[in-house]
């Protein structure tokens, strides 16, 4: 007897994964037997459209580990037909991208369209006319499991899901990867939020802010794709080996133009070779500093003290003294940049002459105008009256000499502020001097307010709680015209000028009119971790919602006292938990990580840094506590907690270092001390 093979509902859906697959197919080959040279009128367009045809062969990737779909979603009414996406039926599979057969109907719905929405917000409560949605489950490609929720039957008891516990249960290997699949309601509302107003995100560790934060990118190029191609779009993060861990999220969800770059990245005007003390940079970082620059860069414009004359033929014309100090009165009020308004005074005093010309019965046309504003006396005249500036130089006079910096952060920096940013040795030149990250900010400051920095449609700033004053406003000049997302968690914040309030760093940000939505679903850490991590709370950031695990799986969480402070514990922990599945990451004080690596090397235990790929043999990843945050591992061995907090400046920050550290873990912590515990944790 034959059973057949397509009666039930798992082969049906498994053909339709097969359908869409093939229907990707035919996509891909579509584009690939494009030919261009019939359409392009020269090499440069050929170029510019072949790199686009590539750039989409790529998207259009079917990539075996990556699901096609992952939900249906079947509608009681076809939705209207402006929300179709082309599709008049009722019934849709959702996935990562948009699939279509040969007639052009939808195979699969991009997670992205507005018809995709109800399946991350629909419920019993508010089906949103979706009387089923299904999850489906894969094992190594395979469509293997699918999962049923009736919105509209009141009888079917609201149960969680069971693939989407899986889903958020499974070990982590590698760089993050998306979660189209599994973005919770709360997360979605952030994700979908209209790209006109500014979002700040507080959320505890492993509320999923970067996760959403990418996704909300991915959303925003899908809603407003010319506009953002048109300007522009970033995600900065903390450090480059944050940026190499969340690097393939992106180009996942076909999203393959999308810059990544830290602060200092942005900044980059100068080489850095320096650091400052902290309580320099604090100072530096201050917004203080911003008005110390204005002033300063403005002092240069002088007024002018006579008259200016220019020749032309047998004429003389002059603009008398009192009319060129209006022109200069009138652009300093403007709100122009320096530098405009620079170019615009030799047009303003031609346009004088002219005037005067007019009355004496001439008729100049604008090529007299240019000529009188290249004239030698109009450009000595501006010369010495509104003097080109070299921001760099600008911020090397300020370090660098003390009665300059004095003269203008009078009434603005204290005397021993004014010290404290002044260099000990001051450099000679923008070349020689030994720039800091901090210096490095000013002089973007200083270089805006010569010419206004290009604005993006929207940037994403991750681990936003470690900016300066400064640094947010280095951040918001790079989105005047656009929005920002804005991801960080208040007790996490490390620097010594880390973000007291969202709202103030909100308004340095030039965002002060941002929601500030809270999440406290945790997806990373087990709930006996948390629990633990979360007693520093009081003493970093009174007053935030302590995270609750969503995780049902209790991890393993496990404190053990060594026999001294050296290394043998922290080894035989790091072997027992490389037994398991999953990746590994070792956590300690920046300090101890060259002994930690020496031993780890005398015993046989490869590992890489963070940022690094780990390999099939080598699946241990040594962290310094510094570059701890964003990262997450299956399973962390925290080495001598007490010696993360006292590798920081304060106590505080040394808190904060170490909630960062304990709170990496997915299945399992191990900590390891020989030297007693913060009381803190007690
Ligand atoms: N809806 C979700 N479904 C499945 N996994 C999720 C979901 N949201 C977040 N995660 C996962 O939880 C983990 C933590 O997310 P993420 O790194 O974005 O948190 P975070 O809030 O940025 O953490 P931190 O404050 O430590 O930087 C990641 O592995 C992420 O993929």
């Amino acid at each position: 007897m034959s059973t057949p093979v397509h009666d039930d509902p798992l082969s049906r859906e498994r053909s339709h994964l097969a359908a869409s697959r093939s229907a990707l197919r035919a996509m891909r080959e579509d584009v690939e037997s494009l030919d261009i040279t019939d359409v392009t009128a020269n090499w440069v367009n050929a170029a510019v459209l072949e790199a686009q045809i590539e750039q989409r062969i790529k998207a259009l990737a079917d990539l075996s580990e990556t699901p096609l779909f992952f939900g249906r979603l079947d509608y009681l009414h076809a939705p209207g037909a402006e929300q179709a996406e082309g599709g008049e039926g009722e019934r849709f599979y959702v996935g990562r991208r948009h699939v279509h057969d040969a007639d052009g109907d939808p195979m699969v719905i991009d997670w992205r369209a507005p018809v995709s929405q109800p399946f991350y917000r629909a419920s019993k409560k508010d089906p949103q006319d979706v009387s089923l949605r299904r999850r489906f489950g894969y094992t190594a490609g395979d469509l293997t499991a699918y999962e049923d929720e009736h919105l509209l039957d009141p009888a079917e008891a609201a149960t969680t899901s069971r693939l989407l516990q899986e889903e958020i249960e499974r070990p982590r290997v590698g760089p993050m990867r998306d979660i189209v699949a599994t973005i919770q309601p709360e997360q979605d509302e952030i994700v979908r939020a209209g790209l006109a107003g500014s979002v700040c995100v507080q959320g505890g560790p492993g509320t999923g802010k970067t996760a959403v934060g990418l996704h909300r990118v991915a959303y925003l190029l899908y809603a407003h794709r010319e506009r953002l191609a048109r300007t522009g779009t970033l995600v900065i993060g903390p450090n480059r080996s944050f940026l190499h861990y969340i690097e393939q999220v992106l180009p996942a969800l076909g999203e393959l133009t999308v810059r990544q770059a830290t602060v200092d990245d942005l900044v980059a005007h100068v080489e850095v070779r320096g650091t400052d003390e902290a309580a320099t940079a604090v100072i530096k970082g201050d917004a203080r500093m911003a008005e110390v620059l204005r002033r300063a860069l403005y002092s240069h414009v002088v007024p002018p003290t006579e008259g200016v004359v220019v020749v032309r033929g047998s004429r003389r014309w002059r603009v008398p003294v009192y009319e060129l100090e209006e022109i200069v009165r009138e652009l300093l009020a403007r709100d122009i940049r320096y530098g405009a308004a620079r170019e615009a005074l030799p047009q303003r005093i031609a346009h004088a002459v002219l005037v005067q010309m007019e009355r004496a019965g001439e008729a100049p046309d604008d090529r007299v105008q240019n000529a009188v504003a290249r004239n030698a006396a109009v450009k000595a005249l501006v010369k010495s009256v509104w003097p080109q500036v070299d921001p760099a130089r600008l911020v090397l006079r300020l370090l660098a000499d003390a009665d300059f910096l004095a003269e203008h952060a009078e009434g603005i920096l204290t005397g021993d502020e004014q010290k404290a940013v002044l260099w000990v040795k001051p450099a000679r030149s923008v070349k020689s001097a030994k720039w800091s990250p901090a210096d490095a900010v000013l002089i973007d400051e200083a270089t805006d307010l010569v010419e206004r920095t290009h604005s993006l449609g929207h940037v994403v700033l991750d681990e936003a709680q470690d900016l300066s004053p400064m640094q947010y406003r280095a951040v918001g000049r790079r989105c005047t015209t656009g929005s920002a997302t804005v991801l960080g968690d208040l007790a996490q914040g490390t620097t010594p000028w880390a973000t007291r309030s969202w709202a103030e760093a909100l308004g340095h940000l030039g965002k002060g009119e941002a929601v500030v939505e809270e999440l406290t679903a945790g997806f990373r850490v087990p709930t006996d971790v948390i629990a633990y991590a979360s007693r520093l709370l009081p003493h970093i950031a009174p007053g935030l919602t302590p995270v609750a695990s969503i995780r049902e799986n209790p991890g393993f969480f496990d404190i053990r006292t060594a026999a001294d402070a050296g290394t043998a514990d922290v080894l035989s922990a790091c072997r027992e938990l490389l037994e398991r599945e999953g990746s590994v990451g070792l956590i300690a004080a920046d300090a101890r990580v060259p002994e930690l690596a020496a031993a780890l090397a005398a015993a046989g235990i490869g590992h890489v840094g963070p940022g690094e790929e780990t390999t099939h043999a080598t699946r241990l990843t040594l962290v310094p506590a510094s570059l701890a945050k964003g990262l997450e591992y299956d399973y962390v061995v925290l080495d001598e907690p007490r010696a993360v907090v006292d590798g920081e400046p304060d106590e505080r920050t040394g808190l904060r270092r170490l909630y960062v550290a304990l709170t990496r873990a997915v299945s399992g912590l191990i900590v390891t001390h020989g030297t007693g515990l913060p009381p803190q944790l007690a």
